[in-house]
């Protein structure tokens, strides 16, 4: 049988095909996958760089491009393209080695050729490089992959932004290696980082293969994806949008199918970087490693809020074809389980809850009153959350030793015995009404876990893991005996916008030694990853566990610059967004890939209004069961998702940041730094939904947020 691999171009040009090309596509590689001889019917070409690219007639129409090997049966489909076009793309390409990873390289020489001349011209007068011999010498280069044919074009590069032009020009590996060196990365760490990421991802590859190209296919992975058989290639055709299925970057594959991790495991990353690809294929990767006699449900993939998991349930189904292997993983949120948990242990009645802040605050302020206290009933509600909970603290003496980390006002022990008897009428109050908010229902669960003989669960995995509650962290610790993938956890504290700030250290999750970064992102483009990341700049962010800073994520996507409007009045603002949004859909945007982001729903629901009155069909999400239109939803509820097309609104003063989710400065200063980080953070996470296009608007006054991308739409800095 042959050899097939799928190159991820193909894939990409085929997602654009209309459904009966793609038929015919599937029907004439079907033949690759499933017979022998199967290369009859490919076609060379007079003049061409490198004579194993053959095409294929698809329709009258559309060629495909093929790579075949010289002497073993193997095959690479690497483009789809209109006849002409695939003609003159398999005429200048070539396909060649990687002399450090092994992998196959596809290169345009043709383009190369024209770089280079462009370069020279561009760099004639001004000396300036950026590789120069005396800091890279060509043995080095050569040792990290780069070949004697593009070494003369490296020595050219004048700058950052020369390389970047050169990113579809030059081979991919190559590429990675050159922008990790002119971010100031040392050869060796880019040795490690990206050259034996791409060859020990393959090297587990089964490799038996005769001829070079075939063994170079097995080597490239996260851009070719080996078929196995004619269901395979269905499988992977049916659903071409979820590439990442299949195309795992080399970084991220090391990390999801890594045999085993002697203990909690973490993936950090910026937004769109694939950290919650890479948390569903560790589920998948840990479900075909259990015994036989494995219980169904006892892997447990899990998230911060409902409307995630219900979003990652969706992404396993894709992923996980097998349902034996799908029925082996749980899908739930943390507060959803620990309610279960709770509820178990109550006979399976309902356990009555309190979610409503404000109802919970005008409880604190009533007990204040009721004990003369001189305490703000904000300042109460977070000592309990942050301090109490966080370190379940269960008598006034402990709660007299602990440490107040992360709070901003000193409380001498006088002090704090009258706090505690706040908070203790707090409880009390609650208990008497029956009543548990979400975060003593966690602690509650982990009282029942740690009295059970077994952990119900072998493996956790976690998404949006910079979100969590102490208590919801030993609430995950208690679900799973210690030891060898016990926890797998991704988050990125940039994105933390629930204010809970965690050391796990500190919790007894170490995971020293086992913490990788994922630094591409795949979702959105460079301008709009750049723009977002500026309004972050300056502001210090703590990872889950350690210090980082967002300098090396990048985006291998171009688009347009995002759009800042300030505007008069409010309904200036929605009208203009009104007119940006038809422009989407008539340029052939679904509506269902846009999204319109906002701090407060009411507003959102007059843009809706608005929509609505021009012709355009909304849906608030939450609201109902998911129907058709331009989804509206808060800030806090585009989390995890993500859109063509993105508007941010209503980013004015007093809105972004929301004045009453900041803690006033005399109340705790240092509280409210971090409310201010964490709207921050919730504007980054909002802006980073777009994939191609963002508009950030406000009235009024501008939110202070802005005051880094002002110059971009506001004239002058403020
Ligand atoms: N290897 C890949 N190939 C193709 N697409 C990918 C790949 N990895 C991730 N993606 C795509 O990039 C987008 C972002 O991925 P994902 O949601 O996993 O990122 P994330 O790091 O969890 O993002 P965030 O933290 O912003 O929620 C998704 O559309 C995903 O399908």
């Amino acid at each position: 049988m042959a050899r097939l691999g799928i190159h991820r171009d193909f894939l990409m040009e085929f997602a654009g095909l209309e459904k009966h090309v793609q038929k015919r596509v599937f029907e004439v590689f079907e033949k690759f996958a499933a017979a022998t001889h199967a290369g009859l019917h490919l076609e060379k070409l007079t003049h061409q760089r490198d004579p194993r690219l053959r095409t294929i007639r698809i329709t009258d129409f559309w060629r495909g491009v093929v790579l075949k090997s010289d002497q073993g049966d193997g095959y690479l489909l690497l483009k789809v393209l209109p006849h002409d076009k695939a003609n003159h793309w398999a005429a200048n390409h070539r396909a060649s080695v990687n002399a450090a990873s092994q992998g196959i390289e596809i290169r345009d020489d043709v383009a190369l050729e024209r770089a280079t001349t462009e370069l020279w011209a561009a760099t004639r007068q001004d000396g300036t490089r950026l590789f120069v011999e005396s800091a890279y010498p060509d043995k080095v280069l050569r040792s990290l992959g780069v070949d004697a044919e593009i070494i003369p074009i490296v020595r050219l590069i004048p700058d950052e932004a020369h390389l970047e032009a050169l990113h579809r020009v030059l081979p991919e590996q190559q590429y990675d290696v050159l922008l990790g060196l002119a971010s100031g990365m040392s050869p060796e760490a880019v040795d490690r980082e990206v050259v034996q990421v791409y060859a020990t991802a393959s090297r587990d590859a089964t490799d038996q293969a005769a001829d070079p190209l075939d063994a170079a296919m097995t080597h490239a992975r996260g851009r070719i994806a080996l078929v196995s058989g004619t269901e395979e290639l269905r499988e992977i055709l049916e659903r071409p949008f979820d590439a990442w299925r299949v195309f795992l970057h080399p970084s991220q594959y090391r990390i999801a199918y890594q045999e085993s991790y002697r203990g909690p495991a973490q993936v950090l990353g910026g937004p769109g970087t694939g950290k919650t690809v890479v948390a569903l294929h560790r589920a998948l990767h840990l479900a075909r490693r259990l015994p036989v006699d494995a219980p169904d449900g006892c892997i447990l993939l899990t998230t911060y809020t409902r409307a995630l998991a219900v979003e990652l349930e969706r992404c396993l189904g894709l992923l996980i074809a097998d349902d034996r292997l799908r029925a082996k993983i749980t899908v739930i949120n943390v507060d959803a389980l620990a309610y279960d948990v709770v509820r178990g242990t109550h006979g399976g009645s309902p356990v009555k809850l309190v979610t409503d802040q404000k109802e919970i605050k005008a409880r604190w302020a009533r007990i204040i009153r009721r004990l003369n206290l001189n305490f703000a009933d904000v300042f109460l509600d977070q000592e309990w959350r942050h301090v109490v909970l966080a370190q379940d603290l269960r008598n006034p003496e402990a709660y007299l030793k602990a440490p107040r980390h992360g709070r901003g006002t000193a409380l001498p022990p006088i002090q704090r015995l009258l706090a505690w008897r706040a908070i203790e009428a707090f409880e009390q109050q609650l208990h008497q009404l029956g009543e548990r908010t979400f975060l003593q229902i966690c602690v509650e669960a982990t009282s029942r876990l740690t009295d059970q003989a077994e952990p119900p669960f072998r493996h956790v995995i976690v998404d949006e893991a910079q979100d969590l509650h102490p208590a919801q962290w030993r609430f995950l610790r208690a679900l799973v005996p210690e030891g060898r993938d016990d926890l797998f956890i991704a988050g990125d504290a940039h994105q933390r916008i629930y204010g809970n700030k965690v050391s796990l250290r500190s919790l007894g999750i170490s995971i020293t030694g086992r913490s990788h970064r994922l630094r591409i992102n795949y979702r959105t483009t460079h301008e709009i990853l750049d723009w977002a990341s500026s309004l972050l700049t300056g502001v210090p962010v703590d990872s889950v566990d350690d210090d980082v800073s967002l300098a090396g994520y990048r985006s291998t996507l171009h688009g347009r610059h995002p759009t800042l409007a300030p505007h008069p009045s409010k309904a200036e603002e929605i009208a203009a967004a009104v007119a940006r949004i038809a422009e989407w859909t008539a340029s052939g945007v679904a509506p269902e890939d846009i999204a319109v982001a906002v701090r407060f729903i009411q507003l959102g629901r007059d843009v809706a209004t608005a929509l609505e009155r021009a012709g355009l069909p909304t849906h608030v999400l939450g609201s109902s069961a998911p129907g058709a239109g331009v989804r509206i939803a808060t800030m806090h509820r585009m989390k995890g998702l993500e859109f063509r097309c993105v508007a941010v609104l209503g980013v004015s003063e007093g809105i972004v940041p929301m004045r009453a989710a900041i803690t006033p400065i005399d109340v705790d200063p240092q509280q409210h730094q971090e409310d201010i980080a964490t709207e921050l953070s919730l504007l980054f996470v909002a802006c980073t939904r777009a994939r191609e296009d963002l508009l950030v608007s406000c009235h009024g006054t501008p939110s202070p947020f802005l005051a880094p991308v002002a110059d971009d739409g506001m004239g002058a800095k403020r």
